[in-house]
């Protein structure tokens, strides 16, 4: 079923055995049954029917498909299934799979059926992007980041501040040639038309089929890697989004934040007008540690909607609004949800971003106390207070969220580090 259907289904459906005899019948319904976070539920509907062979429309008990109105609401039938000796009906569930079984009309013949559904997950944390262990050690991490980054004072300060608030946005994070190379790169990349869905989760637009394969066939090819360095047509993205799954990155955020990097996701999206994800967008199985590059172009106006909210029991934790070369970095907590609110009609250029997820093999992470290791979100969040007004472009204001100090901090050190380097030359 799953490789007719081609999606993940378990192996276990649900199964029973019906009988309808003359007068019986099933109103009109949905069958569409998720769990509370809409991760997993029904997906597909069957019917074996086990009726005479010679039962006909006449007999009644016809499976009753509808199609639905403007408003989503079960509007006419669309399709009338007999059933069949020994015939498997089925079909996929959601919102509007509207349908019902007609009243049998025989009194001689019964209309047995062993039905059920297959259940399985409904979305991946990232919709095409797999797990993937990072792959060895091909970068110099100083032909990426930006030097200040990389320096062992700052590298503890992030630490620290990860340590104490669960995220922390870091300004100017690709050295300013790469950045503007990669914003001339994404403007020769393709975008798929039909933006991914289904929009009751996610709509946003994904690199083009063609230029995935790209990068799959190029993924571990080293020389072709170093092509990519020199490149300035779209190849350039490859080796700038290469490089966040790669082995020295996942050192890199090791030495920030403790964790031990085992796995990555990856999905390199636009957010056009129109464009936005729903809570259920993940998984919220696991704590992972939400890593997002903003390529934009220019300054983003906060009233054209698309930042990145996080929240937990209906509460909004933080809300990142993107900036130009500035890294996101979120421990997020099992039970925290992330969305990226609706991009409106105002927005001058869409947001294009590139967004990870890294895991740390130890599922407990958070969990444990007194040891060195970055807090989840949740815990994190709570001790915060005051504004956040003052900082550009950051973080909205959210009660009970006080000044990123950390940020300003290393900010200050960009300057200081420049000046000095400036000096030195
Ligand atoms: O028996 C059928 O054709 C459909 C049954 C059904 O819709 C149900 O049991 O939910
Ligand atoms: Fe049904």
């Amino acid at each position: 079923m799953s490789n007719l259907v081609g999606f993940d289904l378990d192996y276990t459906p649900d199964l029973s055995v019906h009988k309808y005899e003359k007068g019986n019948y099933l109103l009109c319904h949905d069958d569409d049954i998720k769990d509370d976070a809409f991760m997993h539920g029904r997906i597909i509907a069957f019917i074996i029917y086990l009726v005479d062979e010679d039962w006909s429309k006449d007999d009644g008990g016809a499976l009753e498909l509808f199609n639905i109105n403007s408003q989503s609401h079960p509007d006419e039938i669309s399709l009338s299934i007999t059933p069949k000796w020994n015939t498997i009906a089925f079909f996929a569930l959601s919102p509007t799979s509207y349908h019902q079984v007609s009243e049998v009309i025989s009194s001689t013949k019964i209309r047995y059926s062993i039905s059920g559904w297959f259940h399985g997950p409904l979305n991946t944390r990232l919709s095409r992007a797999e797990f993937i262990a990072p792959v060895p050690e091909v970068f110099d991490l100083k032909d990426f980041i930006s030097p200040v980054y990389l320096n062992e004072k700052n590298k503890q300060r992030i630490l620290k501040k990860l340590q104490k608030d669960s995220y922390i946005l870091l300004s100017k994070f690709l050295r300013d040639d790469v950045f503007d190379k990669l914003i001339t790169s994404i403007r020769e990349t393709g975008w798929e038309e039909k933006p991914t869905g289904p929009p009751f989760i996610r709509k946003y637009h994904l690199l083009k089929d063609s230029e995935i394969d790209n990068f799959k066939d190029n993924n571990n090819n080293n020389n072709n890697i170093k092509d990519y360095k020199d490149s300035s047509s779209s190849s350039f993205c490859k080796y700038v989004y290469d490089f966040f799954k790669s082995k020295s990155f996942a050192i890199f955020i090791n030495e920030i934040s403790n964790w031990q990097i085992t796995a990555v996701a990856r999905e390199f999206r636009q957010f056009q007008p129109g464009n936005y994800t729903l809570i259920h967008d993940q998984g919220q199985d696991r704590i992972g540690a939400d890593v997002t590059l903003f390529c934009i172009e220019g300054e983003w106006d906060e009233k054209w909607g698309g930042g990145t909210h996080y929240v937990a029991d209906e509460h909004e934790l933080l809300a990142i609004y993107p900036e130009k070369n500035m890294l996101s970095i979120v421990i997020r907590d099992a039970g925290t949800l992330r969305f990226v609110k609706y991009v409106n009609s105002h927005a001058a250029f869409p947001k294009t971003e590139m967004s990870f997820i890294y895991w740390d093999d130890d599922d407990d992470k958070g969990e444990e106390e007194g040891d060195e290791e970055v807090e989840d979100i949740e815990g994190g969040v709570e001790d915060i207070e005051g504004g956040v007004e003052d900082i550009e472009g950051g973080v909205e204001d959210i009660e009970g969220v006080e000044d990123i100090e950390g940020i300003e901090d290393i900010e200050e050190e960009v300057e200081k580090i420049e000046e000095i380097e400036e000096g030195e030359g």
